[in-house]
């Protein structure tokens, strides 16, 4: 297992177009700061996305509503430090796309000029495709999110899968063309039937990645907590563990806590001891001095 830095190319919006042609995986993880990005680049994953689930699995709130420009600004800022090779998106927070397009394509910009991110993902479908129109217009490689879009949860009554019906499906797939048309250089299929994601996936030229959509997407995404075992409020159903750090890290803890209490920690292996003259020359000073 390596942990230097990963000898290979940076990936672009274009390396994703190429393995789609090619028939290849795109992998991508979810990662909020310096050293969860440096790990994803290490594993050579071909894109890192800082989502607005850090709002969730990072910030502690019951969904991504609260989550503002600050915050993901932050994060990006952090990410961007650690991946050096990965394609870097961020995620556009709720209300700074949707109340008009200037705003949308403003707040796009900042991602890339004040947070080193390749890319933006934003929520939505036909209804979101002039807002992306015009934020690719302005230079800013955008990856398009259909399907569950968490920032609708009020809307759909929960986390709820999407695009069960045959009514629905088609509007999602008519959704996914109308983004392709916009400009998206990819699409993110969270939580729909694995028959109406491989469909989506035939008819697009611009490669899908999903999330709880299957196998026949061209690549998949989860989020860092889920596949490390890291967050227990919830796991959705559609990610797999990968490992259990949250077991490791109480145990380990709870060890650390143990030995301060038993003294047994620290030891003088984590101690430094004054030079033997130097607490001789103190001593005596200690002696005679009057502290008060
Ligand atoms: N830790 C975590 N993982 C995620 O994948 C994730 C987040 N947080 N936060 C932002 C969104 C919200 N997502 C979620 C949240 C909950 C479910 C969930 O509870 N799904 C149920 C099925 C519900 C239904 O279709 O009726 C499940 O059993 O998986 C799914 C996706 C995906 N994203
Ligand atoms: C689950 C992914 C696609 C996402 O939008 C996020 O992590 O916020
Ligand atoms: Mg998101």
């Amino acid at each position: 297992m390596s942990t230097l830095p990963a000898d290979r190319k940076k990936v672009t919006t274009t390396t994703f177009l190429q393995k789609k042609k090619k028939g290849q995986p795109i992998s991508m993880l979810t990662a909020y700061d310096y050293p969860s990005a440096l790990a994803a680049d290490a594993a050579r994953f071909d894109s890192i996305l800082v989502g607005d689930s850090l709002g969730m699995v990072v910030l502690g709130y019951e969904n991504t509503l609260p989550v503002t420009m600050q915050d993901m600004l932050h994060h990006c800022k952090a990410v961007a430090r650690g991946a050096s090779k990965a394609l870097l998106i961020g995620d556009m927070p709720f209300m700074s796309y949707q109340a008009s397009i200037d705003e949308a394509v403003r707040n796009a910009g900042r991602f890339l000029q004040e947070a080193s991110m390749d890319a933006v993902k934003l929520e939505g479908g036909q209804e979101r495709a002039e807002a992306i129109r015009r934020i690719v217009q302005a230079g800013i490689p955008v990856c398009g999110h259909i399907g569950l879009t968490p920032q609708s949860v009020q809307v759909f009554g929960g986390f709820k899968m999407q695009g069960k019906t045959a009514l629905t499906a088609q509007k999602l797939l008519q959704d996914a063309l109308a983004l392709q048309e916009a400009g998206c250089f990819t699409l993110v299929l969270e939580s729909i039937p694995e028959q109406l994601a491989a469909a989506i996936t035939q008819r697009l030229e611009i490669p899908t990645i999903g999330i709880g959509a299957g196998a026949n997407c061209d690549g998949q995404v989860l989020v860092y907590h889920d596949v490390l075992g890291l967050f227990d409020r919830f796991v959705p159903r559609f990610a797999r563990q990968y490992a259990n750090l949250n077991q490791q890290i109480h145990t380990a803890l709870t060890q650390f806590r143990e030995e301060i209490d038993s003294r047994a920690f620290p030891t003088p292996e984590n101690s430094t001891a004054m030079q033997p003259e130097e607490w001789q020359a103190f001593s005596e000073w200690l002696t005679n001095a009057r502290l008060d």
